[in-house]
């Protein structure tokens, strides 16, 4: 009989692979340590099962409600990652202190950001330098000069297609608009060095649009961040105007790093110099007695592109989100505009976000956070890792080093907390204490925890603002311009609309 060892070399590299894969894959279902765990065959098999889902379909989150009911409150979705459904095991997985770490996939523009931080412990070290810049008295000392000069600009071009054609109006791009609204009022709020992307005719940044076009790729690099990174760096060496030219989403990342660089070498040679405070602030004075350190330079670049890309497509997802609902449900819309008139009495006047946060305005507090939960924020997995001594969920232990993740989709569509849970209804939140405290914990747009959005007050500033201005000075049809296939979305980080959400502004008369 010939040697297997006398056949041509190409075959035997197949053999090799094909015996590779094979044994690899009997050890994954049968005895790996997650075989005990209950799911889908071929996500134990593969990782390219769970990829698929994300990167070609809608998301993986959106099966999710079904495969649980299938398989139970804990299922494996890879070789080495689970899924837990309920908000307890959330709670136990992401809650303040936690132990389990976060999973870095090396992004190459935010690798040194807070995002980056593995563990507890680098987290805690750098929010402490985060943490009061994003604070709520922080946000409203800055707000005459931050959002009432941004939102006055968006106002302002929507201003002028209303009053076109003879008061007759004209159509938005609310999709453009918001992320322009969106990117300017971080860029300016973080280190005063924004794109000017409202500024741009019809909400036509470059930069922007380069942006939205980074999600396709930024989720599949999670899945082979060694492809996504090594092609970034081939990437990079080629010569600028082809950069920009044929690879937008990696270009606009690029001049989010320039900006972001720019302000942090200016302030280091300026200091104290700068008209309001910057993001770098806290991190270029630390405080000795603390023990407090100037980061490195890369990480406090990599900072400032993590407010933008953390930041940006978040809220403008969220402001698009309620601007559909609102405009689409009589109801909501008599009553919010009822509120706005009543505690707005001038159509024109400017108020700041802390009177939208006090008493007057409960019915448009209770028309964002409903359509906070519905805009999920991050819908998707977020991932973490069981600490050395392992978990328990379930009555299953995971070892130490598993992947474990859970997706907000499922906790803000809990039908028990939510009944009707896909259906807009701001009354949700307009309920006795209790209750309100109830479906608070349920609602984790913003996550919760050591690792929840830093964000947040920011966020909910610009949306209060926003919205509360916006239908207070206009009338917004959405119907004939947008669909609802349009506004149905795939998971790519954030919710990526299929279409773009577009609308008809006349001024309102009074
Ligand atoms: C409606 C708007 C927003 C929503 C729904 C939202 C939601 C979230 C969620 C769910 C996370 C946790 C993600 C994870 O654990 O992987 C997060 C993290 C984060 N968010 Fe937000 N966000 C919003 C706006 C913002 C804004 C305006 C900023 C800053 C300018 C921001 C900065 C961040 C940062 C830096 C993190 C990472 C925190 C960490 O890793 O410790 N977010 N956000």
């Amino acid at each position: 009989m010939q040697s297997i060892l006398s056949l041509p070399y190409p075959i035997l590299i197949v053999a090799a692979f094909v015996t590779y894969v094979i044994l690899k894959t009997v050890y994954r279902l049968f005895f790996h340590p997650l075989a005990k765990i209950p799911g889908p065959k071929l996500a134990a098999a593969t990782t390219l099962w769970n990829a698929h889902y994300d990167i070609n379909a809608s998301g993986l989150c959106k099966i999710l409600p079904e495969l649980h009911k299938k398989y139970g409150p804990i299922i494996r979705i890879q070789p080495n990652e689970v899924h837990v459904a309920e908000l307890e095991s959330f709670n136990q997985v992401f809650r303040v202190g936690t132990p389990f770490e976060r999973v870095w996939h090396n992004n190459p523009f935010l690798t040194g950001s807070l995002q980056s931080k593995e563990t507890l412990q680098e987290t805690k070290k750098r929010r402490e330098f985060l943490s009061p810049f994003f604070s709520k008295s922080a946000i409203l000392k800055v707000e005459p000069f931050l959002h009432a000069q941004k939102l006055s600009l968006f106002l302002s071009t929507l201003q002028k297609t209303a009053m076109s054609s003879n008061g007759d109006g004209g159509l938005i791009d609310f999709f453009l608009g918001f992320r322009c609204l969106t990117a300017d009022t971080i860029m300016d709020y973080c280190f005063q060095q924004d794109l000017n992307a409202l500024a741009e005719p019809e909400f036509k940044s470059p930069t922007v649009q380069a942006f939205i076009e980074g999600f396709d790729l930024a989720i599949a690099g999670t899945f082979f961040p060694t492809l996504f990174n090594t092609m970034s760096s081939l990437i990079m060496l080629l010569p600028e105007r082809v950069r920009e030219a044929q690879f937008a989403p990696l270009y606009g990342f690029e001049t989010m790093q320039r900006l972001s660089r720019e302000r942090v070498l200016w302030l280091r040679a300026n200091p104290g110099k700068s008209k309001m405070p910057t993001l770098f602030d806290g991190m270029l004075a630390p405080d000795e007695k603390k023990g407090q350190v100037t980061p490195p330079l890369g990480d406090m670049v990599a900072e400032g592109c993590l407010m933008i890309a953390a930041g940006t497509d978040t809220t403008a997802n969220a402001l698009g989100l309620l601007l559909w609902h609102v405009t689409q449900n009589e109801q909501v819309q008599r009553r919010l505009l009822e509120e706005l008139r009543r505690e707005i009495p001038n159509r024109d006047d400017m108020v700041d976000s802390g009177a939208l946060d006090g008493p007057g305005f409960e019915y448009l507090r209770a028309v964002v956070k409903e359509g906070l939960r519905l805009a999920f924020g991050v819908p998707g997995r977020i991932i973490r890792r069981t600490p050395k001594e392992g978990a328990t969920f379930h009555g299953l232990y995971l070892p130490a080093k598993t992947q474990i993740s859970s997706c907000i989709y499922l906790q803000n569509l809990d039908p028990v907390t939510f009944p009707n849970p896909t259906e807009y209804d701001p009354d949700r939140w307009l309920c006795d204490a209790e209750t309100f405290k109830l479906r608070d914990r349920q609602m984790l747009s913003f996550s919760r925890g050591s690792r929840g959005c830093i964000g947040i007050n920011l966020a909910l500033a610009t949306l209060h603002l926003t919205v509360a201005h916006l239908f207070r000075r206009f009338e917004i049809t959405t119907t004939g311009h947008t669909t609802a296939r349009d506004m149905e979305w795939n998971d790519r980080f954030v919710p990526v609309t299929l279409g773009r959400i577009k609308g008809h502004v006349r001024m309102r008369k009074d």
